[in-house]
């Protein structure tokens, strides 16, 4: 079909603005629709980074940003690609949860999203439908709202993490925009000041749970992959008594994946790996603490536990090296309410003389000693000067992740981590910060961030249309990462920085695809082909 005249203008993909030729104005009737002088787009880019640059705020930043998205899907996507370090705070997290929890009131743009309601099953395949347009969807981000980042049920408002995390995945690994779908999944809302607002644009009743939520999550996956059969679909924030249900459902009959779980579990890995490079230390000498062991923190500790078996340690040698803290305390295996993914992970009281005093992060650092300590709690400020000094007082190089998101959550700030440890942490935050100088030393902060590697990763499974993705796909992107920072620099960071965003989700897509290969989950042949292949760049 030939877009043409304000068809033409108003469609967001196919729209070049001012860049299209006097030729193509006469042709696609918009003559005297634009400005007489025909820009290259370059020019554009220049002129909306300027544009860009005179908003004071980063929440306004992001509000221009996605009216250009709107307009022009070629000219937000060449502009993001230059300036991928710049714009992730503002287009992604942190930004992301202010426009999240005002989502009803910001609202402007369904930004060719699709929501869908559990009262109104019948929808679904007509809501899909409509939405794609008769596009081959390829990659879906999906949320059901109740667990965005660390702040908790949003309802519908969750959409707008299903389109961030999606404009990542074409910024950082060039998945073709026309391809991809944001989806809502609403089941209703436990918020109340949601429920109590008129403004609220979801479904105004309290979440609905059991047999009828996952009749709708099935009916929408089954829904899903009969219309999109090649479809890589990404589970994103759904709450912590469904993400692991839902994936273990799936995974091993479609090309799935639950961000939370599995790519935060592979940057952290990566994290804690090239900690090891700088420390020069052993993986299966450590002792690993996750405070928090929710979604994310049991999904990271059984991917550390994963790799400690493949170097070479027993499941139940390995077991020993990881101790879990929640609400609760250090979760023991008579501890009430337990989830299913904690329990492998959990300690008998016998092994201490003080197991009904360890209630606290602060007691359980001091009986156990780890060396490794990842935050995913949501809970602010909790590595505090005394948590992180007792830790440093039996470990060289602690290494100390605080990864709750957004920056108003993180267990710790890494400037203070270094100041309790005299420089001798080894850290990675959830959230991009700059660098910290300390003692005459300038300290790079990696950034643990699932949005490192999911990019990469998707490119590479959709690339080769794997079957599934399997755990050695997974560990391959987490082994990925290695090799670009210089361990040897003086506070070298212990991941690669995010300005070479797109450079090495090329290296983790290459990876993903020839593991897939490799491991018979494709007849495609040559990974590298594959991946240049499926790569999309912004030009017209
Ligand atoms: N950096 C990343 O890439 C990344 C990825 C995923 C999640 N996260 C962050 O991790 C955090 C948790 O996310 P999630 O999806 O696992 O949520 P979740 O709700 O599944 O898990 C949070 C866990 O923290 C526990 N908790 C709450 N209060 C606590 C306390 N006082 N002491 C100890 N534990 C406590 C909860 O009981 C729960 O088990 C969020 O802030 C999220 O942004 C970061
Ligand atoms: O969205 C992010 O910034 C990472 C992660 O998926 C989270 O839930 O915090
Ligand atoms: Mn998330």
């Amino acid at each position: 079909m030939k877009y043409t005249g304000l068809d033409l203008l108003n469609n967001h993909f196919l729209n070049k603005g001012t860049a299209f030729t006097k030729e193509e104005r006469k042709d696609y009737k918009i003559e005297g629709l634009l400005p007489p002088f025909v820009q290259t787009l370059d020019q554009q880019v220049e002129q909306a980074y300027e544009n860009y640059s005179s908003k004071d705020t980063f929440l306004a930043k992001r509000m221009y940003l996605m009216d250009l998205f709107n307009e022009n899907v070629t000219l937000y996507y060449k502009l993001f690609s230059e300036h991928v370090n710049e714009f992730m705070p503002v287009v992604y997290d942190p930004t992301i949860a202010d426009t999240i929890e005002n989502y009803s009131h910001f609202f402007l743009d369904p930004q060719n999203a699709a929501y869908l309601s559990i009262d109104d099953q019948d929808d679904i395949k007509a809501t899909l439908k409509n939405v794609s347009a008769g596009r081959n969807i390829k990659l879906i981000v999906v949320t059901d709202g109740e667990g965005i980042l660390g702040i908790g049920d949003w309802g519908v408002q969750g959409v707008d993490i299903s389109v961030g995390k999606l404009m990542v995945y074409t910024a950082a690994a060039g998945v073709d925009p026309k391809s991809v779908l944001p989806v809502v999944l609403d089941a209703g809302t436990n918020r109340k000041e949601l429920l109590a607002d008129d403004l609220y644009m979801g479904n105004h009743h309290e979440r609905v749970t059991g047999e009828k939520y996952y009749n709708f999550v099935d009916k929408f996956v089954e829904t899903a992959e009969s219309l999109f059969p090649d479809m890589y679909l990404h589970f994103e924030d759904f709450g912590r008594s469904n993400a692991a249900n839902i994936l273990n459902k799936y995974k091993n009959q479609i090309l799935t994946f639950n961000d939370d779980i599995q790519g935060t579990g592979i940057i952290t890995l990566a994290g804690i790996l090239g900690a090891l490079n700088i420390s020069k230390e052993k993986l299966t000498d450590q002792v690993y603490l996750s405070f928090g062991a929710g979604t994310a923190g049991a999904g990271i500790t059984k991917r550390i536990f994963d790799a400690m078996v493949e170097e070479g340690l027993s499941e139940d040698e390995a077991r020993k090296h990881f101790y879990l803290v929640d609400k609760q305390g250090l979760l023991f295996d008579d501890t009430e309410d337990l989830t299913p993914e904690q329990k492998p992970f959990t300690r008998q009281r016998s092994e201490f003389s003080n197991a009904n005093e360890l209630t606290n992060l602060e007691a359980t650092i001091k009986a156990v000693h780890p060396t490794i300590l990842v935050g995913t709690s949501t809970q602010p400020g909790t590595f505090t000067e005394p948590i992180i000094k007792e830790m440093a007082a039996h470990t060289a190089r602690p290494i100390i992740f605080p990864l709750s998101n957004p920056t108003k959550l993180a267990e710790a700030k890494a400037e203070d981590l270094l100041k309790w440890t005299d420089g001798k942490a080894l850290i990675a935050t959830g959230i991009p910060v700059e660098p910290v100088e300390y003692n005459g030393v300038t300290y790079h902060i990696g950034q643990a961030n699932n949005a490192l590697v999911y990019p990469g990763l998707g490119l590479g499974s959709l690339a080769v249309n794997a079957k599934v993705l399997s755990d050695g796909m997974i560990n391959k992107a987490a082994h990925s990462l290695g090799g670009i920072v210089d361990p040897t620099q003086p506070g070298a960071a212990v991941l690669p920085p995010v300005s070479k965003l797109d450079e090495f989700s090329m290296t983790v897509a290459v990876g993903v695809a020839q593991q897939a290969i490799d491991e018979k989950l494709t007849d495609t042949k040559d990974a590298k082909q594959a991946v240049a292949d499926s790569k999309w760049e912004p030009k017209y």
